[in-house]
């Protein structure tokens, strides 16, 4: 091969395509589709992706310049994501560079020098070995030749050797490094070393005997209750110190100072010790055993083992009530799938990345299962994604983007709660997991498992209808649950009639006597703060003013906890005033119930009852939300309080009672599919209860206990609620009857934002004519597309630019999305304004 062609990491629409770069003899062996370069473009050096290789005349091109370097020694993209990048390309308008970095751990993202050190010890190493009895020779194979342990002994010597270095000591063996490479026999460390270094952290221990700590503890004066506090935990966490210091600061919620404060006087000590990446090295799982199939599992199994086994590209929907066991049926069939050598992703939505999921699979499938998600470290990240890449493991249970593990030989792939809106990138490449994983499954000929209890109404609606060829799931469903006990019976509590007979508390009587219920027979409680749509803003009561942010023109929301005003957008922060700025008022304060006014009601009206509260705000340390899910667990809790994160997911058997208090905020928000998010996270939360032999109850407080999404979601009848909605939908000319496209566009100054989003409309509209696709949204069958807008978007502002939308609705076989892309580019191109922004969303999930 004598050309690469290279996509190059320039943030430009116009080098949206391949360059070609000549090939130097010495970086042949290591230049493969998937390539990670680094290549001269214009003055500077840039990164770029090699997409194919050409033979070819170089000296007959002109101006062709070399590959500078090869930057991955084992090409961190396989040709067949470097071929779903192009389609993602496509099919989301975006940039083929975004798509291709969207593939990548961030670890990888940067510049690092390529240091080569052996590899870690694979289980089938002979002990011995004849030839060289007395050296501690390792990794070696018993095929290996001489040239092969001759580079395993430079690298040992060396510890850690550059590519150079190597490469000079064997000039004409860069194959046979690559090979010891792929198997494993080196690895490349450089990001260890270099980026991340050793992870260190600061952990906690007591600096005497529990007795004696627990003396001075009682000799200690009540003015110093915090350190007290402290010091308690950790005497009574005795047996797991040292515990890193910022898991006492998050499980107390005291500042760093009251720690400090107990060392100084010779309590306690902060130490630094070192951590291994692996987040659940050294944690044991629960082996756990196939559980025999209910009949309704086996019939599902059946059908998706089949296709399993024949290695046919199909799609199921798995349509299965909230404890219906759904995940034993992935566990089973990713068991079928790696029986064969084949590979497995598992998507849940990151929120439900809980302990009980990866245990669950941790413990049927032991270490080969790579764990990627958000919350770890991107050292951590890039550990677990080598482990896939050198096929080290068999399953990625991830959050979306393990959508994009380097797996060469994919046999299935499985989606839970496929309804789930984090599924959807809100940054360029605004991809869908959900798309891409049938795109992907159908080029790999493997299998795709969509599974919820609330399937969203596109999934649901290509399985009833299946019209769209690249999208027709078949449909499985599940309507028992795996343990043979009722779905629990859910009570509508109307909150208009409580206010009317006086009772003003944020908890119905209902609710407030289910809970002392509970309290009383030592059960427990999962209670819903449905907080989309809630705002915890700052207002006037004698005027009516409304704290904003400068930039952005959104409500500030208040944060207890620093007592300031915050920006959610930009992140403007501003104190929390004691008086009106308007009208010099005292009347203000901040409205909207937040979890910890719930918590604080609670107190109050429950003295000593035990609330674990799950929040944005306690869950931002890594590990967090696994802790106070494991005390929970424990019954170290009566009351486990929170918002979305607590409704999906969880299998706890003392939970006899479900709480919603506010069923209805987020039903009046701008957004199509208000309706259908109430009813999900309704029947997600009201799933939760009494899943094992004690039976559940499920209490929905309401200010609408009419709406068809509280009605059936308080009856389990997603079919009704289907239909319901379905109708709507169409009447409408909403999703799934047609598509959305969303376009914004932004400038600092608002008049050239608005005629640009005129103008891009204008040319969207006679274009549409010429082609015949315009205004024929009417008639559902026809090819069609209609245009709204330009309007002021949902946020006006945002980070100081003005911001406008379109957007265009459409249905049939039209390139829509193309032409969309076109007269953006085109925009862009005659007004070459780098100021101007144009995001184009297909199949937006956020609509405000
Ligand atoms: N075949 C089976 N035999 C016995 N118990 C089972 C079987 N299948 C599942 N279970 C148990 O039933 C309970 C519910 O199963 P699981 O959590 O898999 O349901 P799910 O469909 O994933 O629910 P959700 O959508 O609410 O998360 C679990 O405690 C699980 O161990
Ligand atoms: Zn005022
Ligand atoms: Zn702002």
């Amino acid at each position: 091969m004598d050309i690469a062609k290279v996509i190059v990491d320039v943030p430009v629409r116009s080098t949206d395509r391949p360059f070609d770069y000549s090939i130097p003899e010495d970086l042949r062996v290591w230049t493969e589709v998937g390539s990670r370069v680094a290549v001269p473009f214009g003055h500077r050096t840039v990164q770029g992706f090699v997409v194919s290789l050409e033979y070819g005349d170089v000296q007959a091109v002109k101006g062709i310049k070399p590959i500078q370097e090869v930057l991955d020694l084992v090409p961190p993209l396989s040709p067949e994501l470097v071929e779903l990048a192009d389609w993602m390309s496509e099919r989301y308008a975006c940039r083929r560079i975004s798509a291709l970095q969207a593939m990548l751990p961030t670890a990888l993202k940067g510049k690092a020098e390529r240091l080569i050190s052996l590899g870690e010890e694979p289980d089938s190493a002979p002990q011995g070995d004849t030839l060289f009895p007395d050296e501690e020779f390792f990794p070696v194979f018993p095929g290996m030749d001489r040239v092969e342990r001759a580079i395993i002994e430079f690298v040992r010597r060396g510890g850690e050797v550059t590519m150079k270095q190597l490469t000079r000591a064997f000039p004409d063996e860069a194959e046979t490094i690559k090979f010891m490479l792929r198997r494993g026999n080196l690895q490349e460390v450089q990001f260890i070393k270099d980026k991340m270094g050793k992870k260190k952290l600061k952990a906690v221990d007591l600096a005497m005997e529990p007795e004696t700590a627990r003396e001075a503890l009682n000799s200690m004066s009540a003015r110093s209750a915090r350190q007290k506090e402290v010091l308690s935990f950790l005497i009574d966490m005795e047996a797991v110190l040292p515990m890193p210091l910022k898991d006492v600061l998050a499980a107390l919620q005291v500042a760093a100072g009251t720690v400090k404060g107990l060392e100084d006087k010779g309590l306690i000590e902060i130490t630094e010790v070192e951590v291994y990446r692996d987040p659940y090295r050294g944690r044991d799982f629960k082996p756990s055993e196939p559980l025999p199939l209910t009949a309704e599992q086996s019939a599902v199994y059946g059908a998706v083992s089949r296709a399993v086994d024949e290695q046919r590209h199909e799609v199921f929907l798995l349509h299965g009530v909230t404890g219906s066991g759904k995940t034993e049926i992935y566990l089973q069939t990713i068991r079928r799938c790696i029986d064969q050598g084949r590979q497995a992703v598992v998507l849940v939505p990151e929120i439900s990345l809980t302990p009980q999921m990866v245990e669950r699979f941790k413990g049927r499938f032991g270490s080969g299962v790579a764990v990627m998600h958000s919350r770890l470290s991107s050292g951590e990240r890039y550990d677990e994604w080598r482990k896939i890449r050198e096929g080290k493991a068999m399953v990625a249970v991830g959050a979306r983007s393990a959508i994009f593990a380097p797996f060469t030989n994919l046999g299935l792939i499985i989606m839970d709660e496929e309804h789930e809106t984090s599924y959807k990138q809100e940054e360029n490449p605004r991809y869908h997991a959900r798309d891409v994983a049938v795109r992907r499954a159908s080029r790999c000929d493997a299998v795709v498992i969509l599974g919820s209890a609330t399937p969203s109404l596109e999934s649901y609606y290509a399985a009833r209808s299946q019209s769209d060829e690249s999208f027709a799931p078949g449909l499985l469903e599940m309507p028992s649950r795996a343990l043979g006990n009722e779905l629990p019976a859910v009570e509508i509590v109307d909150m208009r009639e409580e206010l009317k007979e006086g009772n003003r508390s944020m908890f119905s009587r209902k609710l407030h006597a289910a809970l002392q219920e509970r309290l009383d027979r030592g059960e427990q409680t999962v209670l819903l703060l449905n907080r989309r749509g809630f705002s915890t803003f700052v207002m006037c009561r004698s005027c009516g003013y409304v704290a904003g942010c400068p930039e952005c023109d959104i409500s500030l929301t208040y944060h207890a906890r620093s007592s300031n005003l915050r920006c959610h957008y930009c992140g403007h922060a501003e104190p929390s005033p004691d008086t009106c700025p308007e009208c010099g008022s005292e009347h203000i304060r901040f409205f909207g119930t937040g979890t910890q006014r719930v918590e604080e009601e609670l107190g109050k009206l429950f003295p000593g009852m035990r609330v674990i509260r799950m929040d944005v705000d306690t869950t931002t340390e890594k590990g967090s939300h696994e802790k106070l899910l494991g005390q929970f667990r424990d019954k170290k809790a009566d009351v486990l309080l929170g918002t979305q994160m607590v409704a999906k997911g969880l299998d706890f058997p003392d939970v006899t009672l479900v709480g919603v208090i506010t069923a209805d905020s987020a039903l009046n928000l701008p957004d199509f599919r208000a309706a259908e998010k109430t009813f999900q996270l309704l029947t997600q939360v009201a799933g939760r209860a009494g899943r094992h032999t004690l039976p559940g109850e499920v209490l929905i407080q309401s200010y609408t206990p009419d709406h068809y999404s509280i009605i059936h979601a308080g009856k389990h009848d997603y079919h009704s609620f289907v239909r319901e909605e379905l109708k709507h939908r169409k009447a409408l000319h909403y999703p799934p009857y047609c598509r959305l496209i969303l376009v914004t566009l932004s400038h600092e100054q608002m008049p050239i934002a608005l005629r640009m989003a005129e103008n891009f409309a204008k040319t969207i509209e006679g274009k549409a004519r010429q082609r015949r696709w315009f205004g024929s949204m009417d008639k559902l069958t026809a090819d069609g597309l209609d245009l709204l807008g330009p309007v002021a978007s949902p946020l006006p502002r945002l980070k100081g630019r003005y911001r406008f939308q379109c957007m265009v609705k459409w249905r049939g076989e039209i390139d829509a999305i193309g032409l969309v892309r076109e007269v953006a580019e085109e925009l862009e191109d005659s007004l070459r304004d780098p100021v101007l922004q144009i995001s184009i969303d297909v199949d937006p999930q956020m609509l405000m």
